[in-house]
């Protein structure tokens, strides 16, 4: 991964380490919003990303790129595709059980992605310092050993969730979101 400072932890940052109350090991973290463009059932035309978390510090998700995702002809467009590392890493963060937001994302793209393929998504966190999270992610084409298309990293940055209140409805947001442990 091409990767700046920005992204990349400094020495002092810690080892993540999922909250206690995170998703466990084999189970699916649901979304973390119905309408999210990348996760939301609700969405019309969103990625519709379920990811399910193998071992409780890594996430992965499928993702078929359809006619809807073009870019160039019969390939994906390039911001879908960041896109669905972005959702990825958002979801990955989960495991902490507070709320971050995207500060940051860089991508490389290795190889052209065709309509019809299955993306198989995997991120994870190479460490935490204060608020910030240093996190990576990988696309890969047809199978969770396939080549890779698509790499990211990003720094995503915790948040209150007045964040969220500010533009949404709060209610709505409490209603169905998980209840953050801000300080565990
Ligand atoms: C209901 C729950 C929903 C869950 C949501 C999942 C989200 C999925 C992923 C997304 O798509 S999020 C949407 C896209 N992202 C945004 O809309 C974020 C927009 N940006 C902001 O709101 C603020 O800029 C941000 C919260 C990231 C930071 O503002 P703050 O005022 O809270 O913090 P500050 O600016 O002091 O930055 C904190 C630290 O991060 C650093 N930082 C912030 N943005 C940076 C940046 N872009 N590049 C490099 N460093 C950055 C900053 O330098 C500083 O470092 P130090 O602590 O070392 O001084």
């Amino acid at each position: 991964m091409t990767r700046s400072p920005v992204t990349t932890p400094p020495p002092e940052a810690d080892q993540p380490a999922a909250h206690f109350d995170a998703p466990p090991p084999g189970s699916a973290l649901g979304s973390h919003y119905s309408r999210c463009f990348g996760c939301g059932a609700d969405h019309p035309t969103g990625l519709h990303l379920a990811a399910v978390t193998p071992d409780g510090a890594t996430v992965e998700a499928e993702f078929t790129v359809g006619e809807a995702h073009q870019g160039a002809p019969m390939l994906a467009h390039g911001g879908v595709l960041a896109a669905a590392m972005d959702e990825i890493i958002g979801m990955s963060v989960w495991l902490f059980q507070r709320p971050y937001v995207t500060a940051r994302l860089e991508t490389d793209y290795v190889r052209p992605v065709p309509v019809g393929t299955t993306l198989h998504l995997r991120a994870w966190c190479n460490g935490i310092a204060g608020r910030k999270a240093y996190l990576e992610a990988e696309g890969r084409i047809g199978a969770p050993d396939g080549p890779v298309a698509v790499r990211a990293a990003a720094l995503f940055v915790q948040v209150d969730m007045e964040h969220f209140a500010r533009h949404g409805d709060a209610a709505a947001i409490a209603a169905e979101h998980h209840d953050f442990e801000v300080n565990p």
